[in-house]
């Protein structure tokens, strides 16, 4: 096993950033290049001003205080970092394909074979190249046919290393990850290379918890984490439709059903929907691998966890209209959250973003408070999905940056993140503040009924009668 001194990242994103400010707190005999073609977000990765950091993420920033400019580095010089590194993780974004074959399916790896073919093109050394990214599997087989192909002699290990953290909670995921996955070749230079690997994961986490496998269970593994984690969700979003027709209650459900130490209590808490730039991506892909290969039951099984996704943000949507006098038109709906879930400034996929869109098309007037969000990223949201102009848009909905401000004369609050703050707010002001009957729709389960009901609101909780 090679002890390795100089790394690259290509890909300076929610997973590039984090890991690699992870890896360069432990390891400081390490040098850590990070490297993006988006200059903006270089320039913010190395700004001064710690609190304009591209990602935020509890923790990050104090990483990042230590060891920047130290062991680890963000620079738009992409090709100079790829020839010093003797080990290159390639972290860029896969989303899922909007054209040609395999539209709003498969994955789109252009970005990924850009990085293979400028990796081929700069490379003089060899070098062991990781795939971070999320991938459909055998794409391993795609990167390495692209650098075997250089006809410049120098030697490429591929190896998979799907990452597992979450966002909200990157850092502390990285710091106790459950499991490192490594999967690569089972040849003796493939055998080496996951060492080497495993190495810069043993600076902080205990061997058992680095799993080996071949290059394909490793990136199947990273698809069927996610499509079981969605599952979770959807499974109870699901009873959460039927317990609001009953007298159940879904918080009283998940517990009693999560006691169960086959089932576990995490991943139940039942919700607006769930939103993330993967769960969807990766289940996705994962339904279009199953029907490439002719296995439609397999593929129709896991489209049905996006299917009640879908059916859980146009529901809660639905209840605000029907609520509301089956008319939400020039009527104030205050949005506090925008975020996919709590403690990130990430956006993609959230499900505020379909039920602001369902709404709007109602011609209902939204203003949205989201403590971490920019008004520019939610404008690009909402204009992204083209259901109407731009100006439209903005003539709709405003964001406004104070949330005493944003409910001030709103028929009805839709709490869509489920972000600490908004449990500790003054209700009793903010009841005071909004026309009558004042309602509260609580896509986050984060209030109490019986509190909310005493103050005078007219309050719906997902997943309660
Ligand atoms: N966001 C998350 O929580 C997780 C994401 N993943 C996976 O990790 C991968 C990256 O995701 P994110 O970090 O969220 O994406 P991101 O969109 O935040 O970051 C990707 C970065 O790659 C850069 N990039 C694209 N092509 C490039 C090129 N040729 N050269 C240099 N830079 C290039 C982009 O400018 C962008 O800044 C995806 O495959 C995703 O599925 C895996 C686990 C967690
Ligand atoms: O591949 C990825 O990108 C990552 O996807 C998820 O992480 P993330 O999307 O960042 O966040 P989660 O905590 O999984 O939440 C996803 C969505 O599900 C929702 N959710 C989650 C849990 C729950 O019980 N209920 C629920 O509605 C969240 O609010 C959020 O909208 C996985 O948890 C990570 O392991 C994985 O690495």
């Amino acid at each position: 096993m090679k002890k390795i001194k100089k790394i690259c990242c290509i890909g300076a994103g929610y997973v590039g950033g984090p890991t690699m400010a992870v890896i360069a707190k432990n390891c400081p005999e390490i040098d850590v290049t990070v490297v993006d073609i988006n200059q903006k977000r270089i320039d913010l990765w190395n700004h001064n001003n710690l609190d304009l950091l591209p990602v935020y993420e509890p923790g990050l920033r104090e990483i990042v205080k230590e060891t920047r400019g130290g062991n680890l580095f963000f620079t738009t010089e992409v090709d100079k970092a790829i020839d010093e590194a003797e080990m290159i993780f390639i972290s860029v974004n896969t989303p899922t394909k909007t054209y040609g074959k395999g539209k709003g399916q498969a994955a789109d790896l252009k970005f990924i074979e850009l990085c293979a073919r400028n990796i081929a093109k700069v490379a003089k050394t060899d070098k062991i190249v990781v795939e971070k990214s999320t991938l459909p599997v055998r794409t391993a087989e795609a990167v390495k046919s692209i650098l075997d192909n250089t006809g410049k002699g120098v030697k490429f290990e591929i190896l998979s290393n799907p990452e597992f953290l979450a966002e909200g909670t990157a850092v502390d995921d990285l710091l106790n990850a459950d499991r490192v996955l490594i999967g690569g070749d089972e040849t003796k230079s493939g055998q080496e290379a996951k060492d080497t690997l495993s190495w810069i994961y043993e600076h902080w986490l205990p061997k058992e918890r680095i799993l080996q496998t071949n290059v394909w269970s490793s990136e199947l593994s990273k698809l069927v984490a996610n499509a079981f984690l969605a599952q979770r969700v959807s499974s109870i979003n699901s009873i959460s439709a039927l317990c609001e027709k009953t007298d159940a209650n879904v918080a009283e459900v998940s517990k009693a059903i999560g006691f169960d130490s086959r089932i576990g209590s995490k991943f139940l808490n039942s919700s607006v929907g769930f939103g993330g730039s993967c769960f969807q991506k990766d289940i996705l892909n994962l339904v279009y691998i199953a029907k490439s290969y002719g296995l439609n039951e397999v593929a129709n099984y896991w489209e049905q966890v996006i299917i009640m996704n879908d059916y859980q943000k146009r529901r809660f949507a639905d209840n605000i209209i029907s609520t509301l006098y089956n008319t939400v038109s020039d009527k104030k709906i205050c949005f506090y959250g925008w975020a996919f879930k709590k403690d990130t400034n990430d956006t993609r996929e959230s499900a505020a973003i379909y039920v602001a869109d369902a709404l709007l098309e109602e011609k209902a007037q939204i203003v949205v408070y989201d403590p971490k969000v920019s008004e520019e990223t939610i404008y690009a949201d909402l204009d992204y999905l083209g259901t109407r102009s731009p100006e439209e848009n903005r003539k709709l909905l405003k964001v406004i940056n104070d949330p005493m401000e944003a409910c001030n004369d709103a028929h009805a609050i839709a709490i869509m993140t489920e972000w600490d703050e908004f449990k500790n707010y003054d209700w009793i002001a903010i009841f005071e503040l909004m026309l009558k009957p004042a309602f509260v729709f609580d896509g986050r389960r984060i209030l109490t009924k019986e509190k909310m009901n005493a103050i005078g609101f007219k309050y719906y909780k997902i997943g309660q009668s």
